[in-house]
C-alpha cells in the first residue's frame, strides 16, 4: 500500500503539505530576524518533531547547532499521562546558549511547560518555543510560545510527526484521526 493511502484513515486534512511547506517558511523568516545576531540551539524533541525540526532546519539562512532531546507522556494513547518521561537527554551543554525548542504539537502543554523549565534550569542565554501547531481548547498550563505555526481544534490529529500508536507519522500533511481507528 501506498504510504500517503492512510489517508483514507482522516476524517478531515487540516494542514496540506504546501501549507505547511509556506508556514515553516514564514517561521524561518520569523526566526532569522530575530536571532540575526545570536548563535541559536534548535533542540528539537524526539519522535514527533523530526519532520518539523528537518525542514525548519533548512530553511533558516543562518548556521545553527542542532540537538533532541525524546521524552513522552502519551505512550501508545490519545491522552496525555501527565507524567513526562526523559527517554533520552541531551548531548550539549546549555550554559550561555540560547535555546530554541522545536515542537509538533502544543496539545495540554504539559510536555513543553515541564520541558522549558528543565531546560531553563540549565543555565542557558535564553529558551524560547516552536511549534508548528497548537491546540487552544486544549492547554492545561500557561505557556509562553514564541512562534506558532498553526492553531487546531481540539481533535487528535496525525501526520508530518504526528503519531497514533507510532502510525501515520510519515503522512505529508497533518489530519484528523478518524475515531474509528482508535475506538
Ligand atoms: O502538550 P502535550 O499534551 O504535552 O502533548 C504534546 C506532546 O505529545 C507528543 O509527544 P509524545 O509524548 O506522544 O511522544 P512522540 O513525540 O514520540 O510522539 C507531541 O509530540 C508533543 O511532544
Ligand atoms: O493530537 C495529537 N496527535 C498525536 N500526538 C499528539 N500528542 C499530543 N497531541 C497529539
Ligand atoms: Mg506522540
Amino acid at each position: 500500500m501506498d504510504a500517503q493511502d492512510v489517508t483514507a484513515d482522516l476524517t478531515e486534512v487540516l494542514c496540506t503539505k504546501e501549507e505547511i511547506d509556506a508556514r515553516i517558511k514564514e517561521l524561518a523568516a520569523e526566526i532569522d530576524r530575530d536571532y540575526a545576531d545570536k548563535d541559536v540551539l534548535l533542540v528539537g524533541v524526539l519522535k514527533g518533531a523530526v519532520m518539523v525540526m528537518a525542514d525548519l532546519s533548512r530553511a533558516l539562512s543562518s548556521h545553527v547547532t542542532m540537538d533532541w532531546m525524546a521524552v513522552s507522556s502519551y505512550g501508545s494513547g490519545t491522552k496525555s499521562s501527565g507524567v513526562v518521561r526523559i527517554l533520552k537527554d541531551l548531548d550539549a551543554d546549555l550554559m550561555n546558549r540560547h535555546v530554541l525548542i522545536v515542537e509538533d504539537i502544543i496539545d495540554s502543554g504539559l510536555t513543553l511547560s515541564w520541558l522549558k523549565s528543565n531546560l531553563e534550569s540549565r543555565g542557558p542565554a535564553s529558551v524560547e518555543i516552536c511549534t508548528l501547531l497548537r491546540k487552544p481548547d486544549a492547554v492545561k498550563v500557561d505557556i509562553d510560545v514564541k512562534y506558532v505555526g498553526m492553531d487546531i481544534p481540539n481533535k487528535f490529529v496525525v501526520g508530518y510527526g504526528l503519531d497514533f500508536a507510532e502510525k501515520y507519522r510519515n503522512l505529508d500533511c497533518v489530519g484528523i484521526l478518524a475515531p474509528h481507528v482508535y475506538e
